[in-house]
C-alpha cells in the first residue's frame, strides 16, 4: 500500500495483522479492564491485586472483550465509502481480509477511491445497499453511511443472520467497536474508551506511541522467528518440553534489550540456540555476535555472565537484602538509642 494513500493521522500501513476491536457495550460502568496472559508471575500477581482491589467480583463488568480478531481470507462487507469507511478499509486490509465495498461512486472519499484502484482485495459495487442478498457469504459487516434508518435496518438484518456488525454512528448497533491503533510490524496496540471518548482514545494512543521502546516491532518479529526455530529444534505441544521452551523464551526476553533482539539474524539465532537452549542458559549478545556492540546498559550485561537470575532465586535474594538492611538499620538505631541513654 503506497504511503501517500494514508491519511495524515493514520499509522504506518503494515503488510499483515489482525483487526483490533473491543466488544460493544452501550453503558460502561467504569471497570478499568483486566488483561490476563499466561505463565507470567507478574501477570498472575496483577490479576491477584486486581481481584483484591475489586470490592467484590460482581464489579468485574462494564468493559468489553479485547481481542485480536483473525480475519485472514474472511469476507468483510463495508457499506459506505466516505471518510470513516476509508479508515475501515485500511484496518481490514491490514488484517488480510477480502473486502466487498458497496457505495455509490459519487460519495467516495479520495482515499477510498485510491484503495479500490490499488488492490484487487476489494470487490467494489457502485450502488447502494440492496438488502439481505448482499449478506450471502459475509463474515463481518461494517457500515459507515450518513443514513441512520438504513444503518439500523442493516444492523437488524445482520443480527437476524448472526453476522457481527459495526455501525459507525450508532454504538448500540455495534457488536464490537473500533479503537485507536498503534501498529509496528507484529506489535498491535488498541486503545479503547469503550465508546466514551474516541478523541481521548486518539490522544492516549499518541502518548503510548511516544513511550514505546525503539525497534519494538523488529524485536518482536525476531523473537517470533527464534520461537519457530526453537519449536523445530524441540518440537511437541505442552508437556515438559513445552514448559522448558516457555521458561527459556521468558529468560531470553527478560535478559535481552529490545534493540539487541532486533539485531538477531539467522546465524545469531542458531548460536543462541546452540549455546543457550542446548546448555540451558541465556548467552549475552556479545557471545552470540562477538563483533556486535551491546547497548550501554544492556540487561544481559547488568546480569553478569550470561544467564539471568531466575525469578525464583531473585525473591529470596531480595528478601535477604531487605532483611540485611532492616537488621543494619535496627543496629544503627539501637546504637543511637543506647548512646542517648
Ligand atoms: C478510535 C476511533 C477508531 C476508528 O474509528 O477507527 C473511533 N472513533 C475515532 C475518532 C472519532 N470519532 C468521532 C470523533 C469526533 C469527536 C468525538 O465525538 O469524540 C472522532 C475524533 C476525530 O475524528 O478526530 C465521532 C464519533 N465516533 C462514534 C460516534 C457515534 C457515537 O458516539 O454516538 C461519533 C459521532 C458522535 C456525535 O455525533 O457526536 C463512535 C465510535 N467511535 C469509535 C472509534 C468507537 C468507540 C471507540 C472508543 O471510544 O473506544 C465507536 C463507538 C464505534 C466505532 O467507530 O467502532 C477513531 C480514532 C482513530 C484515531 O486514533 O485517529
Ligand atoms: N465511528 C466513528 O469513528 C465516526 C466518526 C465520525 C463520524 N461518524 C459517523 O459515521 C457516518 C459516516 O461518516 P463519514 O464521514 O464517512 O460520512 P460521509 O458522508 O463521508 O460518507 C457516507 C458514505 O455512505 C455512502 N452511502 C450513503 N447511503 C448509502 C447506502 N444506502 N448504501 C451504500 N452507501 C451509502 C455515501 O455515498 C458515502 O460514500 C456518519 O453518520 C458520521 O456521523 C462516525
Amino acid at each position: 500500500m503506497p504511503v501517500e494513500m494514508r491519511k495524515a493521522t493514520a499509522d504506518p500501513p503494515r503488510p499483515s495483522g489482525t483487526l483490533s476491536v473491543g466488544g460493544g457495550l452501550e453503558q460502561p460502568r467504569g471497570y478499568p479492564g483486566l488483561s490476563i496472559s499466561s505463565f507470567s508471575p507478574v501477570t498472575n500477581s496483577q490479576l491477584y491485586s486486581t481481584l483484591c482491589m475489586a470490592s467484590n467480583i460482581s464489579a468485574l463488568s462494564g468493559g468489553s472483550l479485547l481481542l485480536a480478531w483473525q480475519l485472514k481470507d474472511k469476507h468483510v462487507l463495508i457499506v459506505g465509502g466516505g471518510d470513516v469507511a476509508s479508515g475501515r478499509i485500511e484496518s481490514v486490509l491490514v488484517a488480510d481480509a477480502k473486502i466487498t465495498l458497496i457505495s455509490p461512486r459519487a460519495g467516495l472519499h479520495s482515499l477510498t477511491k485510491r484503495f479500490i484502484e490499488a488492490t484487487d482485495r476489494i470487490t467494489y459495487h457502485d450502488r447502494v445497499f440492496n438488502g439481505a442478498e448482499d449478506l450471502g457469504g459475509i463474515d463481518m459487516v461494517l457500515t459507515a453511511i450518513d443514513d441512520v434508518e438504513k444503518s439500523r435496518e442493516i444492523c437488524a438484518l445482520c443480527r437476524s443472520l448472526k453476522i457481527p456488525v459495526n455501525v459507525a454512528d450508532i454504538p448500540s448497533s455495534c457488536d464490537f467497536y473500533f479503537g485507536s491503533q498503534v501498529r509496528d510490524g507484529p506489535l498491535q496496540i488498541m486503545v479503547s474508551t469503550n465508546g466514551q471518548s474516541p478523541k481521548l482514545a486518539n490522544i492516549i494512543r499518541r502518548k503510548i506511541e511516544e513511550s514505546l521502546p525503539e525497534h519494538a516491532g523488529e524485536g518482536i518479529e525476531k523473537v517470533g522467528i527464534l520461537r519457530s526455530k526453537l519449536k523445530e529444534r524441540a518440537p511437541g505441544v505442552g508437556g515438559e518440553v513445552g514448559k522448558r521452551r516457555m521458561r527459556w523464551m521468558i529468560d531470553v526476553c527478560n535478559s535481552w534489550e529490545m534493540e539487541e533482539l532486533a539485531l538477531l539474524d539467522d546465524e545469531m539465532m542458531v548460536k543462541l540456540l546452540d549455546d543457550g537452549w542446548e546448555k540451558n542458559r541465556v548467552p549475552k549478545l556479545t557471545e552470540v555476535a562477538p563483533h556486535a556492540r551491546g547497548t550501554a546498559a544492556s540487561k544481559s550485561d547488568l546480569q553478569g555472565q550470561g544467564s539471568p537470575l531466575p525469578f525464583a532465586m531473585s525473591i529470596p535474594l531480595m528478601y535477604g537484602v531487605i532483611t540485611g538492611l532492616v537488621f543494619t538499620a535496627g543496629l544503627v538505631t539501637g546504637s543511637v538509642r543506647s548512646t542517648r541513654h
